[in-house]
């Protein structure tokens, strides 16, 4: 292939590279305008350089006529999340897109590279339509952590400066590092987790709290006046005293209140 055709080649890649930035994109803001939690942070994508691309054929022995299909990654997209788990998430979004075909996954966060590095690949095929119909290419989606993110940019401008030659202790340094990070992506995941659990159960008791003054108007309206206001105080000594489980108990209880209002006479 000759420099003239490089351009022209590339043309799909570059196609393919925009087309899923943007739908990415729009698949965090339409998350968000439904006020659903977006699991992507945020999006980036780029075209292999031709110097790059040359450089990777002949470390993998990629014949030039070979490359649309061995070197997988001319096209480019990279998916920041906030916590692992969302990774998994939008690798799942992803897999049951019907705009592309996935072609195999790595994970390389379960088994992370003998470099420290972790993030979770996606080999897919996207079909760009072009002029003269439809060309399916292979892109690289990267899905990452923001902190994965941080150890991937640093690990490889510095891979970059000293030509893929870091001295071993750097690398033992750079293996530490990517530890590091990953125990602070677990940590910020507990801590969320925390949060989740805590508004899970302030939801559960603002419901039961509910069903109890609906409980005790009901009663109120059988004119069981009386029975109602004992209700009534007990309810504020739990509700003071926060005891959600103590709240379900007394909704039992009036609840068995009102089916014997229901069925006999009224006091
Ligand atoms: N910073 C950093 N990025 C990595 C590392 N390993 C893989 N990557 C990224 O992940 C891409 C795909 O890596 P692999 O799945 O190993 O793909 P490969 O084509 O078999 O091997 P490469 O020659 O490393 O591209 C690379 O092009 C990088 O963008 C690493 O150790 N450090
Ligand atoms: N899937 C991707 N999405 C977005 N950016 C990427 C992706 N893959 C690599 N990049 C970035 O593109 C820039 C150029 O990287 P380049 O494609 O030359 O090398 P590489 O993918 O890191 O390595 P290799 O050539 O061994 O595959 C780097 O900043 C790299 O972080």
């Amino acid at each position: 292939m000759d420099g003239r055709d490089w351009g022209k080649f590339l043309l799909p890649y570059e196609q393919a590279t925009e087309e899923l930035k943007v739908k990415l994109k729009s698949l965090r803001s339409e998350l968000k305008a439904r006020d659903e939690y977006a699991p992507i942070e945020f999006v980036t994508g780029r075209v292999k350089r031709v110097s790059s691309i040359l450089a990777k054929a002949r470390k993998l022995s990629v014949p030039l006529d070979r490359i649309e299909l061995g070197i997988e990654d001319i096209a480019g997209i990279r998916i920041m999340c906030q916590f692992v788990d969302d990774i998994y998430r939008v690798a799942e979004m992803i897999r049951l897109r019907k705009d592309l075909k996935l072609v195999y996954e790595k994970d390389y966060i379960t088994n992370y590279k003998d470099s420290g590095y972790r993030s979770y690949h996606l080999i897919v095929e996207y079909p760009v339509q072009t002029s003269l119909g439809s060309k399916p290419v292979l892109a690289e989606i990267q899905i990452r952590t923001l902190s994965m993110n941080f150890w991937a940019t640093i690990e490889h401008s510095l891979n970059y400066k000293y030509r893929d030659q870091l001295p071993a202790h750097v690398k033992e340094r750079l293996r530490n590092a990517a530890e590091a990070a990953f125990q602070l992506d677990t940590e910020m995941s507990s801590i969320r987790q925390e949060i989740v659990d805590a508004q899970q159960d302030f939801e559960e008791s603002s419901v039961v709290v509910r069903r109890v003054l609906n409980e005790i108007q009901e009663l109120y309206f059988f004119r069981r006046v009386r029975e109602a206001a004992q209700f009534q105080l007990r309810f504020n000594e739990l509700w003071e005293q926060d005891d959600v489980w103590g709240l379900k108990e007394l909704s039992l209880e009036i609840q068995a209140a009102l089916d014997r209002a229901g069925k006999g006479g009224q006091s």
